[in-house]
Order: structure tokens, then sequence, then C-alpha cells
């Protein structure tokens, strides 16, 4: 049996799709690397492995980095399923319930496909949550050095964990400079990932993130909801805002309780099967 694939984008943070009846290999980290090596494979930031049996949901998801980790979450990875689920039949306009291992979402495609609106959950800011050493306590503005630097750093998660920073300007240079040793400092037990922040106004921020597992992407969703639930807890942005990434740009709305919804785009990009020997050498 071949394995077909589906490869989308959201702004540029690319995944591809297996179906779980439909993979003829098991999808051991091995296997998720050179999927998603950009030259000996598919290429991707990611695999999304779906749709799956989920009690209390109508669809389950699972979500993997290019390192072969699992995530808990990924907010353009649930727009590109939710899109995904629309091409294929399986969902209309309704909105409908999706599982990750780090909690139930709901999604709803819009406009034929072109865009989907996710309600992400709540973020915390709690560091037995995210999780992040030491006390039991909200990580808001601590310090952290790496490389020699000195940053100032707020923690969250919305089922995946977040460094975020805030910068006068959000560089490319910052996110690749410092965004692997952010990631794997011993803060954070299950790694992180990092998100360097730029207030351009109360409205609009500027982000450049570097992904746990997956290293400089242009855009992430879960980075977006995250960075924008910290920079409005910190005062400095209002509940809604536009975060712009190289990759484009996103709408989050951050109710009272902290819990996000996400509203953005999604590309096709192609389908196909994989080859026989793509795991060969
Ligand atoms: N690009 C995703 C995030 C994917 C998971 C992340 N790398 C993690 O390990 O938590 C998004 O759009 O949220």
């Amino acid at each position: 049996m071949a394995t077909p694939f589906w490869k989308y984008h959201a702004l540029g943070n690319d995944y591809l799709v297996l179906d779980p009846e439909r993979l003829d290999f098991p999808l051991q980290p091995l296997a998720i690397q050179r999927l998603c090596h950009r030259h000996f494979g598919v290429g991707s930031d990611g695999i999304l492995l779906g749709p799956l049996p989920a009690p209390g949901a109508d669809f389950g998801l699972r979500i993997f980095n290019p390192d072969g980790s699992e995530a808990e979450k990924s907010g353009n990875g649930l727009r590109i399923f939710a899109r995904y689920l629309w091409d294929g039949g399986k969902v209309g306009g309704e909105p409908f319930y999706v599982q990750t291992l780090g909690g139930l979402v709901q999604a709803q495609v819009q406009n034929q496909g072109q865009q989907v609106q996710v309600a992400m959950g709540r973020v915390s800011f709690q560091s037995g949550l995210i999780p992040v050493t030491g006390a039991d306590r909200e990580v808001i503005q601590e310090p952290i050095q790496v490389q020699g630097q000195t940053f100032t750093f707020s923690a969250a998660t919305i089922g995946n964990p977040h460094c975020v920073i805030l910068v006068p300007e959000a560089t490319p240079a910052l996110a690749q400079t410092y965004g692997s040793a952010l990631e794997n400092h011993a803060f954070f037990p299950q790694r992180t990932n990092v998100q360097f922040v730029q207030v351009l106004s109360p409205e609009r921020l500027r982000l450049e993130i570097w992904e746990r597992g997956a290293g400089y992407t242009l855009a992430s969703g879960s980075s977006s909801s995250a960075a924008a639930a910290v920079v409005h807890r910190l005062g400095l942005c209002a509940p809604a805002v536009t975060v712009e990434m190289p990759g484009g740009e996103l709408a989050i709305r951050i109710a009272p309780d902290f819990a996000i919804t996400m509203t953005g785009p999604v590309t096709g990009v192609a389908q196909g099967i994989l080859a026989s020997d793509i795991f060969a050498g």
C-alpha cells in the first residue's frame, strides 16, 4: 500500500497531513525526521496525524515536530487540519471539536476553506503547568541568561510551552541567535517555544519565533496566542490584536479569562504518494 500525504501551509508554517488509516510504516521519530527534511524528504515544519478516534470530540489529532518530538498543540497545525477535513468533506461550515494532547479545541472553516477560526483554549502563566522550574508562581517578567545575555521573559502555556521576551525590535537574528539556547534552557524541563515580541501598537504585535523541535519558523499560531496573552497580561495590548510574523498575520482575541480565539488563512500546497524508498539510505 502506498502512503498518501497532503501538504498545506499556514502563513509559511507548513505541515504534512498523514491519514492513520493509510500509513504503511510506523510513524517513529526517524521516519518523521526524514519526512520533514527539506532535502532528503518532502520537507515541512511538522506532521499532522489524523483524524484519530477521540471520545468526547469529533476528531483526534497528533502533532509532531521535525525533530520527531510530539507537540501538545499547534495553532497553524489545527487550522491546516480543519481545512484538510473540509477538503475531504468530513466537515462543512459548522464548528467542530478536535482533541489534541494539549486539550480540546473548537474549529470552524470559513470563506470556502481559505480561513479557519480556532478556539485554542485558555493561556496559563502558572509555572507548574508550563512547566518552568522553581517555586509555583505566575512567570511574569523574570531574568534569564543565555550566551552571556540577560533577557527578561514571561512564560505561558496554551497546551504547549512558550518563553516570551519583549524587545524594542523583533528581528530574525534575535530568534536565530538565542532561540536554541532558550528552547533548551534548564528553566524548561519540556523545552520551550520562544518568541521575541515587539509592541508596534496596542492593536499590533510583531513576532520572531524559534519553535521547540522545529527551529526558526515564519509563523506559529500557538506562539501568537501565548505572546499576545503575555503582552495583554502586562497591560501593553488590547484584547483584540493583530500578530505580524514574517509569514503573515493572525487575528488573536483574548477573553477576560485568557481564552484565545485565533483566526487566519490556510493554503493548499500539494498532495502525493510517498516513494517506497523515501526511508532508504
Ligand atoms: N507551529 C506550531 C507549533 C508547533 C508545535 C511547537 N513546535 C511545540 O513543540 O510546541 C503552531 O502554529 O502553534
